[in-house]
C-alpha cells in the first residue's frame, strides 16, 4: 500500500478550478519534487495532502486512512504529515528550543522533560545544538528554517511536506537548509517538496512531478524527465529554469 495515495483529486476556489484531477501515489521513503510554473497548483496540492484545504472531489489516503473533512481527523493527520513553509513562523518571544517543544506539549500532551529531550535531539539533528536557548531574532534565516524543520521532526511525522523552504532565504543561506533536507532524504524520510531548486531536485529526488494548469503533465526519474521532456510545456519550463 502506498504511504500517500491521491485519486482523482479536484479542488476549486470559487469558480477557479485549481486542481483538475490529480492522481499520484507516493511510497514510503520517496523524495518527490513538485515542479511547475507559478499558479500551476503545487502549493494547493501540498496543502490538500496536509488537510489544510478541503477538497471538492476525489480522495486522499495517508497511511491507509482516507482524509475526511473532520476537524479531529485533520488534527491527527497534521501530526502524521509535517509541513514546512517558506516563512518559518517561529514564535519570536520563545527560544528556538521552546519553539521545538511547544507543539509536542500542546498537541501531543507530552511532559515537558520528554518534549525537551526530543527538542534537543532534533536541534542536534539540524546542526543547531548550541542554539537551543537563542531567540529567533538572534538566528539567521537559514538557522530559523532549520529550527522550523526540527520542530516538524519533533512531531515524528511519517512524511514531510516542504513548500519552497528556501525561497525566503538569502542565497548564501540556501545550502545549509538544503543540506538538512538532503540528510533527511538519505535517512529515508518520505519528502514531498515544492521547489525551484532544479539542481537539488535533480540530485536528491527519486521522482519529479511536473504540474501544469492544475494537472500532472509528466512524472519520472529526474534524469529521465530532464533529458527527455515529452511535452512542450515541460521543455519550455526547463528552458526557463536554466
Ligand atoms: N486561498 C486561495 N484562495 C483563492 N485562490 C487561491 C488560493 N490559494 C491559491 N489560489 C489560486 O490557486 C492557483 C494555484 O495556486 P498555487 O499556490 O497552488 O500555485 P503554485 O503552483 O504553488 O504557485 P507558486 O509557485 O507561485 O506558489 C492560483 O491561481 C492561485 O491564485
Amino acid at each position: 500500500m502506498s504511504l500517500i495515495a491521491i485519486d482523482a483529486l479536484r479542488k476549486s476556489y470559487g469558480s477557479n478550478e485549481v486542481l483538475k484531477g490529480i492522481d499520484l501515489k507516493i511510497e514510503k521513503g520517496e523524495v518527490i519534487a513538485l515542479i511547475g510554473k507559478s499558479g500551476s497548483g503545487k502549493s494547493t496540492l501540498l496543502r490538500c495532502i496536509n488537510g489544510l484545504e478541503t477538497i471538492n472531489e476525489g480522495a486522499i489516503t495517508v497511511g491507509g486512512q482516507q482524509l475526511v473533512n473532520d476537524e479531529l481527523h485533520l488534527r491527527n493527520l497534521r501530526q502524521k504529515v509535517g509541513m514546512i513553509f517558506q516563512q518559518f513562523n517561529l514564535f519570536p518571544h520563545k527560544t528556538a528550543g521552546q519553539n521545538v517543544m511547544l507543539a509536542q506539549q500542546v498537541v501531543k500532551k507530552k511532559p515537558k522533560a520528554e518534549a525537551e529531550a526530543m527538542a534537543r535531539r532534533m536541534m542536534e539533528r539540524v546542526g543547531l545544538a548550541d542554539k537551543f536557548d537563542s531567540y529567533p531574532d538572534q538566528l539567521s534565516g537559514g538557522q530559523q528554517q532549520r529550527v522550523a524543520i526540527a520542530r516538524a521532526l519533533a512531531m515524528e511525522p511519517t512524511a514531510l511536506l516542504c513548500d519552497e523552504v528556501t525561497s525566503a532565504l538569502d542565497p548564501e543561506l540556501v545550502a545549509e537548509v538544503l543540506q538538512v533536507v538532503r540528510d533527511l532524504a538519505k535517512e529515508g524520510m518520505t519528502l514531498v517538496m515544492v521547489t525551484h531548486e532544479m539542481a537539488f531536485a535533480r540530485d536528491v529526488c527519486s521522482r519529479l512531478v511536473f504540474m501544469h494548469q492544475g494537472r500532472i503533465h509528466e512524472v519520472g526519474r529526474p534524469e529521465e524527465v530532464f533529458a527527455n521532456p515529452k511535452t512542450p510545456e515541460l521543455r519550455s519550463f526547463i528552458g526557463m529554469a536554466h
